[in-house]
């Protein structure tokens, strides 16, 4: 059985990696699965950075080749904010929906075009004994003033896709992988990574 390992606790997260994964053959495992108690502090400044720290811990950890996301969202009205803090915007709980609400509080009075935003993957991958790579996707959209659609996670619901008419979280898996910034990031990995088949 082929097998893909990803740094992360992320289980919307994983979810994307395996709408791409599983067909091509490949069992997604995630720290959760092989190292629960690994928790990586991403102290890093871009990205990429972050994305290395999670894929290179679990790497060492297991002498074996891991994959890791560091992603997040960029609003231009807040001058690229929430970024790399995505995650803790609105605190360390880490809670989606208190992100959510913050992050539409924030936007009040801003309208239309001026609520364009990106969402942001920067994929690492670790090879014991080789320089880790990285490859970097985005998403061009908007953030909406309602959630809306029930698939995806994080910023889906209020992150609206111009090209699809759509909110991210009314596309299915597949439909998401098409577009989003996570599939555009895999698509790099994929043409470049020579132990993938
Ligand atoms: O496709 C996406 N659809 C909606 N929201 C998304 C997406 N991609 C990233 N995001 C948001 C979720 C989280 O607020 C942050 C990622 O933070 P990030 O540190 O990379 O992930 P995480 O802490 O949830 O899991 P982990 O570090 O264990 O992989 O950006
Ligand atoms: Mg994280």
């Amino acid at each position: 059985m082929k097998e893909i390992l990803i740094a992360t606790k992320n289980k919307g997260k994983a979810k994307d990696f395996e709408s791409i994964f599983g067909p091509l053959g490949y069992t997604v495992k995630t720290l959760d699965d092989v190292a629960s108690h690994l928790d990586v502090e991403e102290t890093g400044s871009t990205f990429e950075e972050n994305a290395i720290l999670k894929a290179e811990a679990l790497a060492n950890e297991l002498n074996t080749i891991v994959i890791a996301d560091d992603s997040g969202l960029e609003v231009d009205a807040l001058n690229g904010e929430p970024g790399i803090y995505s995650a803790r915007y609105a605190g360390v709980a880490k809670s989606d929906e208190a992100n959510m609400d913050k992050l539409l509080e924030n936007l009040q009075g801003v309208e239309g075009a001026a609520r364009s935003a990106r969402f942001v993957c920067a994929i690492a991958l670790a090879t014991p004994g080789e320089a880790t790579k990285t490859y970097r996707g985005t998403c061009e959209g908007e953030i909406a003033t309602e959630r809306k659609g029930e698939f995806g996670f994080g910023y889906d619901p209020i992150f609206w896709v111009p090209n699809q008419q759509k909110m991210m979280a009314e596309l299915r898996p597949e439909e998401k992988a098409a577009i989003s910034h996570r599939g555009a990031a895999i698509k790099k990995l994929r043409a470049d990574w020579d132990g993938l088949n």
